[in-house]
């Protein structure tokens, strides 16, 4: 399978070899040429399913590399942004939401969070103002308190959908939640994703309780997973919008072929992709492709759209709907369809 051509990436340069804190990639550069003091570490967010964990992590980096949505359990993999300061490096671990697992999947996706919590230097749980904090949350701070010595940021994110007051009483419980399960924060604040609000001062916080260390990737490499992964999430993203009830997550996208075109002159790239959209089943194909196909293409120019913004480079989209039976519960597809 081909790559994209040198330098059409702006989230360039993952490191083959990056893939936990446990295989850490060897540290870049000359060490010499870090200024001391220089801070690296590793940051996640935790939070609910829908509490803006994604949308957090993009603002901080400054780009789109996590897809949002407004259906809950968007995310299913656990992405690494990277936020570039003279003085310090954070890699921001992106995780699913944590929830009472009713599938297979579900039970993959919150071994998945617990393990990285485990892994990480700081964690940063999402409560948002916009919400009445609920059991929800209190299950979740309470397992997150039982990685005792990780120091804990709460964020009190979609501050731009409330009032002042209700911020306030928000704040206040934060700071109960966190005596009841036995946390001491920290810091606590508010913070918009959206409009930016105090999106800086989360990162400053962040850093701040980072180790000492070296920069861990190169400059400018805003996040390590694969470029077919990034595509693949895109088209999930894009199919995501407008579907309902179940349907979201019997979603899965999987990419059969992606290169650059050959015999195309050297400023005119186009780049093939071809993908495959997953069903459970059959009754959810007609939704997905909508009268005489009309809804499949908006999702590919949509698609197409978000792929070209991230990579630079014109791209041919090539989009198959395809059923893999109840994909959730079984262990064989789930292994092929990458978790
Ligand atoms: N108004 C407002 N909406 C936000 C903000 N942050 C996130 N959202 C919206 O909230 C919804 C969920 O955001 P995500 O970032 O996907 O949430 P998540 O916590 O990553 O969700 P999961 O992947 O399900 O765990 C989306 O519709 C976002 O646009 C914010 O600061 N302000």
């Amino acid at each position: 399978m081909s790559s994209t051509p040198e330098g059409s990436s702006k989230a360039k340069g993952r490191p083959a070899q990056a893939k936990g804190k446990a295989d850490r990639p060897a540290p870049a550069p000359a060490p010499t040429q870090q200024p001391t003091g220089f801070k690296s570490g590793f940051a996640c967010f935790v939070g609910r399913p829908n509490a803006g964990k994604s949308t957090l992590t993009n603002a901080l980096v400054g780009q789109k590399i996590v897809i949002t949505s407004s259906k809950p359990q968007t995310t299913r993999h656990a992405v690494r942004g990277i936020v570039h300061r003279p003085d310090s490096q954070l890699i921001l671990v992106d995780t699913p939401g944590l929830h009472k697992p009713r599938t297979l999947l579900g039970q993959r996706l919150n071994d998945l969070v617990k393990s990285t919590w485990a892994e990480v230097d700081v964690i940063g749980i999402c409560l948002p103002a916009s919400d009445k904090i609920g059991p929800g949350d209190r299950f979740l701070v309470a397992e997150a308190a039982k990685v005792a010595k990780t120091p804990k940021v709460a964020l009190a994110t979609k501050a731009d959908l409330v009032e002042p007051e209700r911020m306030l009483e928000h704040l206040t419980q934060i700071q109960e939640l966190g005596e009841a399960a036995g946390i001491e924060w920290a810091a606590i604040i508010p913070v918009s994703a959206t409009s930016g609000f105090q999106v800086d001062l989360v990162t400053d916080e962040l850093i701040q309780l980072l180790p000492d260390g070296f920069a861990l990737y190169p400059d400018g490499d805003i996040t390590d997973e694969p470029e077919e992964t990034l595509v693949a999430e895109l088209i999930r993203e894009a199919a995501l919008e407008g579907v309902r009830d179940e349907l979201p997550h019997s979603i899965a996208v999987t990419i059969d072929e992606m290169g650059l075109r050959e015999d195309r002159p050297e400023d005119k790239p186009l780049l093939d992709i071809y993908a495959n959209i997953y069903l459970e089943r059959d009754s959810q194909k007609g939704i997905v492709i909508g009268h005489k196909g009309a809804r499949l293409r908006e999702v590919g120019a949509e698609a197409r759209r978000q792929i070209e913004a991230l990579l630079g480079t014109p791209v041919y989209l090539d989009l198959h709907v395809k059923i893999a039976k109840n994909w959730q519960t079984d262990a064989k597809h789930l292994r092929k369809l990458g978790f």
